[in-house]
């Protein structure tokens, strides 16, 4: 599997606020924000663009456009703080939402919600989650895209943990990763060490459910 790290100073600036334990609840959904700007940004790199012809004010000359516009795909509820900012970097795209929640003695994600297009063959999906741990709830939700038709997807985190790298890539599913860190591993809880916590609730408070 392909995994495509974005190493630049300004990302690992926002992940730092991020991992800070001091960043409160909006300190940390801006940062989160920030960076996912910077995912975004290389992970579409190699998208596929088509040539069309603009006019300046001068002459015409050669535009470009992406030839087929992704869906994008957060995972709720942390990666509702992402889509917001990939859909501004991509104005073409459509959204799709998937709710999972893992279970805190199972560590197993529990899915609550799927609304997402019937068919998604031929069309790129990127999933929007900052964090791969396990890989449960990653490797779920490419199996509800696959389900759907998908082919080309594109995973973007923030942190990853080396198990849920290696989950992806023992999953045997159409997909690369992006992210800006893969840490050391899991503690007993599943949580990434060092990580930066529950993403959920350091942007949105406890989950409820
Ligand atoms: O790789 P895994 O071991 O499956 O863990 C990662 C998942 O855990 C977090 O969500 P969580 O279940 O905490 O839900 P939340 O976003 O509502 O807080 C995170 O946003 C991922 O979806
Ligand atoms: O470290 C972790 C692991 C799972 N979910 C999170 O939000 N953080
Ligand atoms: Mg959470």
């Amino acid at each position: 599997m392909e995994t495509q790290f974005v190493d630049h100073p300004l990302a690992a600036a926002l992940l730092t606020t991020m991992r800070d334990a001091r960043s409160d609840n909006p300190t940390f959904r801006s940062a989160l924000r920030q960076l996912t700007q910077m995912l975004i940004y290389e992970a579409i790199r190699d998208a596929e663009i088509e040539i069309f012809d603009v006019q300046t004010p001068v002459a015409t000359t050669r535009g470009v456009r992406l030839a087929n516009p992704p869906l994008l795909v957060p995972v709720l509820r942390a990666g509702l703080g992402m889509v917001e900012q990939a859909s501004s970097l991509i104005p073409q795209s459509q959204v799709g939402f998937v709710g999972m929640a893992r279970d805190e003695q199972t560590h197993q994600p529990v899915p609550y919600l799927e609304s997402l297009p019937h068919d998604l063959s031929g069309i790129p999906v990127y999933v929007l989650d900052p964090m791969l741990a396990t890989g449960g709830s990653m490797v779920r939700t490419i199996e509800l895209l696959v389900h759907r038709g998908a082919t080309d997807i594109t995973a973007v985190c923030v942190v990853a943990a080396p198990q849920g790298v290696a989950a992806l890539e023992n999953s045997g599913f159409p997909v690369r990763l992006v992210t800006a860190a893969v840490d050391e591993g899991l503690n007993e809880d599943a949580f990434i060490v060092p990580g930066l916590g529950d993403a959920g609730d350091r942007q949105f408070g406890p989950r409820w459910i």
